[in-house]
């Protein structure tokens, strides 16, 4: 869909800066997407994977985040194998709807409601990332954080549009359980993509 270099925003690398690989396509439907007009995968340019690794290679990036969209929707080895040989690290932002595919550095893992995570994704997972929507998404988080591999990393992410709502309560939550970790979308406080 479109890739650009910046600031990774969110969760364990917030504040690295990021060359963001988008790939069009998603059939999760979060209401609450910030993406939405990713969904479409036609509707975006297609672009050959060489060209792409190319490009984050020059922006002097150490770090591709690969994104969407839904990128585990697609075999995605050929993708991280360029990557790789352009010296970049491989990080992905997931909901582990399918099976993980290629070589990857870190994978950010943010289950949803609105289509199960793919069992396999679990033991796969460097960082889970929780959107708090509601209060009862606390609990839910709590079902996901018992799944993953000791040692991953445990975020709470306020959705977007309830933020004034949800970070108290994230804030509370993460004082009485030092587990977890807030983290903010600060791109958009940035005003950078
Ligand atoms: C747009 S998604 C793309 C990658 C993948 N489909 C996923 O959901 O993980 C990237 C990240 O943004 C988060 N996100 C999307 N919409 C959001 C919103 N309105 N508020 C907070 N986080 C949001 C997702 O949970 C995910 O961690
Ligand atoms: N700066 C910035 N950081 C991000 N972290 C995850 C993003 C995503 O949409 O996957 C994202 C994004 O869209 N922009
Ligand atoms: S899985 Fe990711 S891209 Fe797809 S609808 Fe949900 S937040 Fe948006
Ligand atoms: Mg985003």
């Amino acid at each position: 869909m479109e890739d650009f270099y910046t600031i990774q925003g969110e969760g364990f690398y917030q504040g690295h800066a990021a060359y963001f690989i988008r790939l069009g396509g998603c059939d999760v439907g979060c209401v609450w997407c910030d993406v939405k007009e990713s969904w479409d995968a036609e509707a975006h340019p297609q672009v050959s994977v060489k060209e792409i690794a190319k490009r984050a290679a020059k922006s002097g990036s150490k770090i591709a985040v690969v994104t969407g969209g839904e990128p585990v929707m697609y075999e995605l080895t050929p993708l991280t194998e360029a990557l790789r040989a352009e010296g970049l690290l491989t990080n992905i932002e997931t909901s582990g709807a399918y099976p993980l595919t290629g070589y990857w550095d870190w994978v950010c893992f943010s289950p949803k409601k609105f289509k199960a995570p793919h069992p396999s994704i679990y033991a796969n997972a460097d960082e889970l990332k929780v959107v708090i929507y509601n209060k009862t998404d606390f609990f839910w988080a709590e079902e996901h954080a018992a799944l993953v591999r000791q040692g991953c990393q445990l975020f709470l992410q306020p959705e977007w549009s309830k933020e004034k709502e949800m970070l108290p309560l994230i804030i509370e939550y993460v004082k009485s359980n030092p587990q977890w970790q807030v983290s903010l979308q600060v791109h958009k406080y940035m005003n950078i993509p």
